[in-house]
């Protein structure tokens, strides 16, 4: 994916101030930045969920966005949420599903209704949501909130293994002692990309 020069305002304010990011096939790049500095606009925007005001973004494949608020319907059970996606994405099968199930430890679920399950279970729908088609490109808003360590350390595996088999990945992300993780890491502040840090 390649972001040139994009501007971005949100009501009033001027949010994004031309800014240009890069993320390869192979690379996991952090976006950090301070509440309100942008960092869910820019995802948006890069997701083409937003269009942006000035600048381009190209995205090769497809595309996998885990927004910051879940988008389930609290009426479906898990399993019915995985047949509506089947859908979506035409997928042949539910067995890559079934293995994110397993790998975020959730597979009592199936059955549960999306408004009964726990905030960090309901993420963790959320996040199988936007990998379970296998994504080129993957864009997480804060994709482990609410996860426990054990949770916390399984959804790392997984981005490295995705990211060794050659995806692209952006994750948001407040914490900023979770940027081992990361290829690179880059400052969203006052509407642009600070130059990228490498953190591996
Ligand atoms: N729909 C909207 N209408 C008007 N302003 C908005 C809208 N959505 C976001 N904003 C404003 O845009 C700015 C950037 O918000 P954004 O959610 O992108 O920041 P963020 O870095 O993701 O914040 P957080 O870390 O709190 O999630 C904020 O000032 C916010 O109030």
């Amino acid at each position: 994916m390649r972001i040139e020069g994009v501007w971005k305002s949100r009501g009033r304010s001027q949010v994004l101030r031309g800014v240009d990011l890069t993320v390869p096939a192979g690379a996991l790049v952090g976006v950090v930045g301070e509440n309100g500095a942008g960092k869910s606009t820019l995802l948006g925007v890069a997701v083409g969920e937003l269009a942006p005001d000035r600048g381009t973004v190209l995205r090769a494949g497809s595309v996998g966005y885990c927004p910051q608020r879940a988008v389930v319907n609290d009426t479906l059970t898990v399993e019915q949420h995985l047949r509506l996606f089947q859908v979506a994405y035409r997928l042949p099968t539910l067995t890559r599903a079934q293995e994110l199930m397993d790998t975020l430890a959730f597979a009592d679920c199936l059955h549960r209704r999306a408004g009964a399950l726990s905030g960090g279970t309901r993420q963790k729908l959320n996040l199988l949501l936007a990998l379970m088609h296998d994504p080129d490109l993957l864009l997480l808003d804060e994709p482990y909130q609410g996860f426990d360590w054990d949770t916390h350390q399984r959804f790392w595996d997984l981005a490295a293994r995705l990211r060794d088999a050659g995806r692209s990945i952006v994750v948001v992300s407040h914490l900023l002692h979770v940027r081992e993780h990361f290829d690179a890491v880059v400052h969203l502040h006052e509407g642009r990309l600070d130059a990228g840090e490498q953190a591996r």
